[in-house]
């Protein structure tokens, strides 16, 4: 990447419009307005916001930039967003493989959390999170972890965008001793955070076999009344609908429905199970869904029926889950396993097109989270949120459709250079904001922690 200093061209022309920040990239897809491609295009930026999308030739005889860029093998994108991940799990990456997801969970990942999670885990596998999330082209995450206000704060250090999905749940944890408390200890946090321009709270009760009616009807008023966004594991295997239908008569989504949640602020994630009933109350009430193929896949909870939901208009996003059931958080190869995956369920290999499939990855997931206003495009007067993918390696040659080749050639490690709020957070792939040595020793250290060979 080419960085020029424009001090000197400012003596030169006083006549320019000054601003932060100039882009020149290959090509751009903007994904709003939909299947555009623009080739030798520029961004100008300026206090973190996309100030105009024009031609390169244009954008150079109009601004002088604090800050210059020439992207020349590169597309840019929207900053990728990744609506469902637990990002301190991260530390727990290959340590229970190949089990169901109840086996997983109820044998192997909440005995560790109970003996391992405080807040310096959360920070420490948070940290290792976004540095690869970053330097796959994620932006902005959704999470959902204990200690949210340690991941909270490593987010807003490291500049990356956060929606923070506090946990409630009914029984004690490392965190809440019940949900009571856990709702207090949350709304306080977003409290802290009433302000910030790139952390926004949100309630994420667990699943519906962990949360009871009681408090799920208390966390739908109180997000009804403060507009907060809520996300959920829900439908996430047959078993669980099964079980929900044999002691209660009731699908888990009738019963979330029943109790007031279903509504735009709801993000239902996971959603295997699905009969047409289901699909219609998505529909109707304009819940979201955050689609996530590989931790489906790997704990073999089933598969999210995503071309019919496309149909009947549900909007469906992407997330990685955490890296202990996935295993990593690259959102491209998320949207690559999503886009084959849709076609083999559907049996129709037109589904989930390469343009659909991005939309996913970027809009979609803004719309889930509740901040399209903020991100997910590139648009004029939106945050400068962006990812540039090196599209000149030899395996992604010949280049007929750059579009073709994020979706179905890309993954993570083709992430050159990433912006979050028009702050260069990944520059040639190295980390401006995390130190990479230090994530690797800590990594180090809560492997040994776990294994039993330190304290
Ligand atoms: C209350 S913090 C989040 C809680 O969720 C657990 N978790 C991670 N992945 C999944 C999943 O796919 N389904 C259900 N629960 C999951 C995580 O380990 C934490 O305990
Ligand atoms: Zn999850």
């Amino acid at each position: 990447m080419a960085i020029s200093n424009t001090t000197e061209n400012h003596e030169k022309s006083n006549k320019k419009q000054p601003i932060d920040t100039l882009i020149h990239a290959r090509w751009i897809i903007p994904v709003v307005p939909e299947q555009r491609l623009y080739e030798n295009c520029s961004l100008a930026i300026h206090n973190g916001k996309i100030q105009a999308l024009l031609p390169s030739t244009e954008a150079r005889g109009r601004f002088l930039a604090a800050e210059e860029f020439d992207l020349d093998n590169q597309l840019l994108i929207p900053g990728l967003i990744n609506t469902h991940n637990h990002a301190a799990m991260s530390l727990l990456r290959g340590f229970a493989d190949d089990h169901p997801l109840m086996t997983w969970l109820q044998q192997h990942i909440w005995p560790a959390e109970q003996k391992w999670v405080s807040p310096d885990f959360v920070t420490d596998g948070t940290r290792l999170a976004m540095a690869e999330m970053l330097r796959s082209g994620t932006t902005t995450f959704a999470d959902q972890y204990f200690f949210p206000e340690a991941t909270a704060a490593a987010a807003r250090e490291a500049g990356m965008r956060a929606q923070i999905a506090f946990p409630v749940i009914d029984f004690p944890n490392a965190w809440s001793r019940n949900s009571d408390e856990a709702i207090d200890k949350g709304l306080a946090l977003r409290d802290d955070y009433r302000s910030h321009t790139r952390i926004g709270l949100a309630f994420a009760p667990h699943a519906p076999y962990t949360v009871s009616d009681e408090t799920l009807k208390k966390i739908a008023i109180y997000a009804n009344e403060l507009q907060m966004p809520v996300q959920m594991h829900l439908h996430e295997t047959a078993g669980e609908v099964e079980e929900a239908q044999t002691k209660s008569g009731e699908r888990p989504i009738e019963r979330l429905h029943k109790l007031g949640l279903l509504s735009p602020q709801m993000l239902c994630v996971h959603m295997t199970a699905l009969n047409d009933g289901d699909i219609d109350l998505l529909q109707k009430t304009g819940a979201h869904i955050a689609h996530c193929p590989r931790s489906n896949l790997k704990l073999a909870s089933g598969f999210t029926p995503v071309a019919r939901l496309i149909d009947a208009g549900v909007n469906v996003a992407i997330g990685t889950d955490g890296a202990a059931s996935n295993n990593g958080l690259d959102m491209l190869q998320e949207t690559n396993t999503a886009a084959l995956l849709a076609k083999a369920v559907s049996g129709n290999a037109a589904a989930l097109p390469a343009h659909q499939a991005l939309a996913m990855a970027t809009i979609n997931g803004a719309r889930a989270l509740g901040i399209d206003d903020v991100t997910g495009s590139i648009e004029v007067g939106k945050a400068a949120d962006l990812c540039a993918i090196d599209l000149n390696e030899l395996e992604q040659q010949p280049l007929h459709d750059p579009l073709s080749q994020l979706i179905y050639t890309a993954n993570g490690h083709h992430v050159r250079n990433v912006w979050v709020a028009g702050k260069l957070l990944l520059k040639d792939r190295r980390l401006m904001t995390l130190n990479e040595q230090e994530l690797r020793q800590r990594a180090g250290v809560w492997r040994d922690r776990i294994a039993g060979l330190a304290k």
